[in-house]
């Protein structure tokens, strides 16, 4: 199931959008449709799904369409054609009343000015949006309270907006939204107005909340560190169309087209990294002790094809490929016999950049020790790339 599905959107502005319509589907441009109708295309046949969970970016220049979007998916604006189901419930075609409930109990909405009513403090801004849903005094101070401690905001609840910093804004913006219990945030811009060290750390709190939360998430950024730091999958656009969808490791490797790759190129690689903020745990470790059998069971459980061996103090020994344990086991080889001796090592404080040429030489991760020898953690290609590209924390990366 897709908490948010779009399907064939399209949003024509101008005095005539159902003849341009026709003419887009027929294939002609943006810019031939603006020249000959006046007509502006916002967004263009955009498909695309949000799983339950998944932090989904919309990532594009300024005039791509990504605000159009957005507004679309909670009906904001009307589309042109095309249909957006929230929770497989079509918004597109929902009465007034409907949509109002809709949009209460399953969209809250984060904005990059943070909204916010200068007259109310911030308890009074963050259990504003249950005040309107008739929720009775007690029980929206008590859920406008856990929101404001979400999001770091305990001993301010008495403050005005004007007496906080941006960041601090921003956090009763999302506190709002959090207040309203929805399972969805659409977020627009909601970081763009904030300096970079803020943003930041809004970026890395955010991605803490909506794992501990458990919240689906539709940003829109103009900002590719900021997608590919963020999103678990990121849609770019262009001219009003997605022009390519997928996870940063995959935007970064296999550009779609030139535009993506031009993008890509310009990403900010200057940030210095090491090994140790981007290494992770290998998903399965195994001893000597368990012998073969058990490694072949223990890469059967998780699907890999090979496997680190450790000693009984994690002290590293080497990887064991599935073919050679299946080898060891029938031909009642010792395991130490049959370790792939092609695994390098690193320390953890060995800078990425040093990092990238080795990756290129072998296929298995790169493996980070100790000065006792001591399995750490280990690098995949991909995270080194996406690492450099992004000073990504080190739990936030994937392979
Ligand atoms: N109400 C409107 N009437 C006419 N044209 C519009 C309207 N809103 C947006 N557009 C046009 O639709 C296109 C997409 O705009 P949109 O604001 O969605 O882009 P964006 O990617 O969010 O850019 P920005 O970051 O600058 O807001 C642009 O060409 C814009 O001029």
């Amino acid at each position: 199931m897709s908490k948010i599905k779009v399907s064939e959107l399209t949003k024509i502005f101008g005095p005539n959008p159902k003849q341009s319509l026709e003419r887009l589907n027929k294939g002609a441009s943006k810019d031939q449709i603006l020249a000959d109708t006046g007509n502006t295309v916002g967004v263009n046949q955009a498909s695309f799904d949000v799983k339950p969970g998944e932090f989904f970016v919309i990532m594009g220049l300024s005039g791509s369409g990504k605000s159009t979007l957005i507004r679309l998916v909670n009906r904001l604006i009307e589309p042109t054609s095309g249909h957006v189901y929230i929770d497989d419930e079509d918004i597109t075609s929902m009465n007034k009343n409907e949509l109002i409930e809709a949009r209460r109990k399953k969209l809250g909405m984060v904005f990059q000015n943070f909204g916010l009513f200068p007259h109310r403090n911030v308890v009074g801004n963050v259990a504003y949006g249950l005040e309107i849903q008739g929720v009775e005094k007690q029980e929206r101070e008590q859920k406008a309270q856990k929101a404001i401690e979400d999001v770091g905001l305990k001993g301010y609840e008495s403050s005005s907006p004007n007496e906080l910093s941006g960041g601090m804004q921003q956090r009763v913006g999302l506190a709002r939204a959090l207040a309203n219990d929805t399972d969805i945030l659409l977020m627009d811009e909601a970081f763009s107005a904030l300096d970079p060290l803020i943003r930041k750390d809004m970026q890395d709190e955010l991605l803490k909340l909506q794992k501990k939360l458990g919240k689906t998430v539709l940003f829109i950024t103009h900002d590719l560190d900021e997608a590919l730091k963020l999103g678990d999958r990121i849609a770019i656009m262009k001219d009003g169309q997605i022009v390519q969808i997928g996870s940063s490791e995959e935007i970064l490797e296999n550009p779609a087209n030139e535009y993506v790759s031009n993008f890509v190129k310009d990403v900010d690689r200057s940030k210095v990294l090491d090994a140790e903020q981007v290494m992770r745990r290998p998903e399965v470790l195994t001893t000597y002790k368990g012998g073969p059998r058990t490694a072949i069971k223990k890469m059967e459980d998780v699907g890999a094809s090979s496997i680190f061996v450790v000693d009984r103090d994690d002290q590293f020994q080497g990887l064991l490929t599935i073919d050679d344990a299946i080898r060891a086991y029938k031909e009642e080889i010792p395991m130490e016999e049959v370790l792939n001796q092609d695994v390098h090592t690193t320390t953890p404080t060995t800078p990425l950049s040093d990092l990238i040429g080795v990756a290129a030489d072998t296929k298995y991760p790169i493996v980070v020790l100790d000065e006792e020898q001591k399995l750490l953690g280990i690098i995949s290609r991909v995270s080194i790339l996406s690492g450099l590209v992004l000073g990504k924390e080190k739990d936030e990366v994937t392979n």
